[in-house]
């Protein structure tokens, strides 16, 4: 099994949780494009669903597979949301926003009674930080903002780039929200709590990377099977 495969079969898993009538919401990545594939399968064979993307690309590709949409405004309280993340750690702590969509979808996964992870099994991890935690921020100010985040890291013994993200063609890379993502290689976030908490006292950042206390369990995927990680 290729690890494109291995999402695919995470989001099937995950898929048994969805019954008609459900308010969805959808996530954004690799994985989660094929949850959304799966879902658009099942709506053509009549599941009846609506549901809240938290990318354009999501929007896009739920649209064209005739996935009913709604909005966050219309309805503003969803059943489950379903979302990759770049990793899973202790008590289904994650680090998502490899594809700057960390601000939607943590909107999205909150207003979700539930949310449920998908993941092949490289993203799951003993301790948060391998995968740069991406920050999304805002570009006034940037300059003050980053010294912010470095004094708020220094403080708890954290150090590492904080790289501003890129575009493959070099161009500064911009969220669907208008704002630019910091990616910032810790290594290893011993108390990922103690960094959420720091990092949401700076005014310039919108949101960050730590989802913590919102996945209820995770769908993993390896070469042996899918396996289900539920709270600790
Ligand atoms: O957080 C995300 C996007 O902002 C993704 O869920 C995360 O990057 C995982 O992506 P993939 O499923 O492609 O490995």
């Amino acid at each position: 099994m290729t690890p494109d495969d291995m999402k695919r079969e995470a989001a099937r898993a995950a898929l048994a949780h969805v019954e008609s009538g459900m308010r969805l919401g959808l996530g954004h990545g690799s994985t989660a494009k094929h949850f959304v594939d799966l879902l658009g399968e099942k709506v053509r064979g009549g599941l009846e669903v609506v549901c809240v993307p938290a990318s354009e690309f999501t929007h896009d590709q739920a649209r064209d597979l005739g996935i009913p949409l709604t909005t966050l405004d219309e309805t503003p309280e969803l059943d489950l949301a379903v979302d990759g993340a770049d990793e899973i750690g202790p008590a289904l702590g994650l680090i998502k926003g490899g594809g700057g969509a960390l601000l939607r979808e943590k909107i999205v996964a909150s207003a979700a009674a539930s949310m449920l992870v998908i993941a092949d099994e490289s993203k799951v991890v003993p301790v948060l930080g391998r995968f740069p935690l991406p920050v999304e921020v805002i570009p006034f100010g940037f300059g003050a903002t980053r010294a912010a985040i470095e004094r708020i890291a220094a403080k708890l013994g954290l150090s590492g780039e904080l790289r501003l993200r890129q575009q493959s063609d070099g161009l500064v890379f911009v969220t669907d929200g208008g704002h630019h993502i910091l990616d910032c290689h810790f290594q290893q976030i011993p108390d990922p709590a103690a960094l959420a908490a720091g990092l949401s006292t700076i005014p310039g950042v919108v949101e960050h990377g730590l989802f913590l206390g919102l996945a209820k369990g995770a769908y993993v995927a390896g070469s042996s099977g899918v396996r289900f990680i539920g709270p600790a």
